[in-house]
Order: C-alpha cells, then structure tokens, then sequence
C-alpha cells in the first residue's frame, strides 16, 4: 500500500514486482522522466530570469511557433533517455519524425519506446500560468536487435505500459500511472526530491467544472453547443463552474481533484480537433480511466482508437466519468 510521503524512488522499487514486464528497465525509464522534469522545472521556475522566454524562431511539423522552452525540454528530455540506455525510439511534438535510439553497443535490443509533448500549454510559458510536460509507454512490438519503426509508435493507447504528466505550477507534481492506479508526488525543490503526495487518486464521478475554449463556440458541433447549454442552465447543481487554463495539463489535473469535464471538440475551423492522440490524449485518458474518469473522441473510447499518423489530432472528452457521458448523449443527438 503506498505510504504518503514516501519518496519517488523508494515507491518505484516497492512497485516495480506489480509490473508484468519487472526487469528494472521501466524503474529507471520513469527514474530518467523524474531526472529530465527536474532539469526543466529550474529553468521553468526562473523562466523571466534566464533568456527562455519567448519564441525559438523555428516552426513544428504542426505549423506551431516553436517556444524556446519547448526546444529546452524537448533536448532535456531525449537527452535524459537516451542516457539511459532504456529506450529503442522517441516520437515527440517538436520533431517531425521519431528518432531511433540504438543504443551504446548499437544493437537495437532496448524495449520501450516513449512518445512525449515535451511542454504543454505552450502559449502560457510567457505570461507565467502553469505548464507541464505529458509521456506515454510502450513495449516495442517489433524484434529487438532491430531498429523501431512507426508501427512500435501507433500502437492503440490500450497498449500503453505506463503514462504520466508533469505540472509546472505553484508547486511542481508527476503524476503517472502502470496500470496499477494513478499516483501525485510533489516536488521538494529544495532536496530536488519528489514525495508522494496524492496517493491512489480517484476521479471524482461527478462534478461541476467545465472547461472548453468558448471563444469557439460558432464553429463547435451542434452537440457540444448543447452541452454547454445544458451546463449554464439553472437547474439541479448547475450552472457548473467555467475554468480553463488552455494548459491541457493543469486543465486535466484540477479536473481529476474537483471534478469536471475538459472538451477540446472538432470545429469547422479544425476538423478533428486540436489535441493530438499519441503524446496528449492516449496518456492523459489512461491516466483518468486508471483514476476512474472517462475518456473518449465524444463517441468512441479514445484508447481504442487505432492511430494511422504520429501527428494525428482527434476530438477529445475526459472526465468526471457521468459528466462525460452526459456529453456523449449531446453529440449522439446530433
Ligand atoms: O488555445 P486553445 O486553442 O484553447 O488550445 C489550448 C490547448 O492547446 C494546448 O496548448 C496544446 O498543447 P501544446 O501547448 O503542447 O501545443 C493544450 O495544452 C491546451 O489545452
Ligand atoms: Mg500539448
Ligand atoms: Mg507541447
């Protein structure tokens, strides 16, 4: 049973025989997450101070502005991993193509691939509103000896052996899950040492937070316009609350605390969406399925869903898992 205040470290150990694969490799792959989140947290957290600010001059293969510290983490990140020796590929946000990793004796035989949004919510790095960092896991399906390819990435979120987020708020927080229940610890940043926090975290099923980017409410579909009706209206314990950060991170995690729905739909303007399925949506709904919420595309399970592109977008709805399905009753109306 997790003991609050227990650290990383020691939790990892305790917990790596609940892992069907225990050979160590996924400990010292999330030892190398918390390490990398470090490294990032300090420049994070001096961000004004340090030239980290502002935009890297450089565009994604999204189209997107590059932030100086989407580059900063991205680098931190890979570097961290490939250190360590635990991973055969990395797919990431900021780069066009996943990058095979070999290995020191070059010969293919790591196992784990990692899919990453190095920093997210990166419109909110400059005016100082919290940040925060999302990976996903898997076991690599082709043979080891060989180099990855692009069917050990779009594999189905079902798949996934682990899954976390970093938040870089008013206090810094990893959060990740094997499988086995969803996890909080808080970093101390005087001792650089994470401490477990928020023990076996449940997803409240009901709740009375909504959050979704109204400044797009034209172009939202028919049953997300009444959905949002439906959460304005004086009746049982509604109005709910309007909260959004536009840091799908922080949005997700008060969410998962108070309760609340998140829902970033398709539009006219985009046509599946904003979010992308491998390095956003799949672990973020492992995440909340684990701690009980529900996660979907407004009609089907997100994690069932089988990826065709590395980039690919898709609707999503993740939540209090009632408030969820209340949601998926609009858009089936429609
Ligand atoms: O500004 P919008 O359109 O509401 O989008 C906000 C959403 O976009 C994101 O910033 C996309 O993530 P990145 O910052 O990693 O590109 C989410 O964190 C957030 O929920
Ligand atoms: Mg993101
Ligand atoms: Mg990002």
């Amino acid at each position: 049973m997790a003991k609050k205040n227990q650290t990383l470290g020691e939790f990892i150990i305790e917990n790596q025989e609940a892992f069907q694969y225990s050979s160590g490799e996924l400990s010292r792959l999330i030892n190398s997450i918390r390490l990398a989140a470090k490294v990032v947290n300090h420049e994070v957290n001096k961000a004004g101070l340090v030239d980290i600010l502002g935009a890297a001059g450089e565009t994604n293969i999204q189209g997107e502005d590059q932030q100086k510290l989407d580059v900063y983490a991205n680098e931190k990140f890979i570097q961290t991993l490939t250190n360590r020796e635990i991973v055969c590929g990395i797919a990431s946000e900021e780069n066009d193509d996943f990058i095979t990793i070999c290995g020191q004796k070059e010969d293919h035989n790591n196992k784990y691939v990692v899919l990453m949004d190095p920093l997210d919510g990166s419109s909110n790095i400059d005016v100082n509103v919290s940040v925060g960092t999302i990976f996903s896991v898997y076991r690599r399906v082709t043979p080891l000896g060989t180099p990855v390819t692009i069917d050990d990435f779009l594999q189905p979120g079902s798949e996934q052996v682990a899954a976390g987020y970093i938040v870089y708020g008013t206090s810094t927080m990893l959060v990740y899950t094997t499988g086995h229940g969803v996890n909080g610890f808080t970093l101390n940043p005087a001792i650089g040492t994470y401490y477990l926090s928020h023990p076996d975290m449940k997803f409240p099923e009901d709740g009375n937070i909504y959050s979704i980017n109204e400044g797009n409410y034209a172009h939202f579909p028919q049953g997300v316009k009444d959905y949002i009706k439906y959460c304005q209206t004086e009746e049982d314990n509604r109005p709910y609350t309007s909260r959004y950060i536009g840091s799908l991170v922080s949005d997700i995690h008060r969410n998962m605390i108070k309760g609340g729905i998140y829902i970033y739909p398709k539009s006219s303007k985009s046509s599946n969406g904003k979010l992308r399925l491998l390095y956003e949506c799949n672990p973020m709904a492992f995440i909340v399925e684990q701690a009980g919420g529900k996660a979907s595309d407004g009609h089907q399970r997100i994690m069932d869903l089988k990826p065709t592109e590395l980039h690919q977008r898709v609707p999503f709805f993740c939540g209090s898992k009632n408030m969820v399905e209340k949601a998926e009753e609009f858009m089936k109306k429609k």
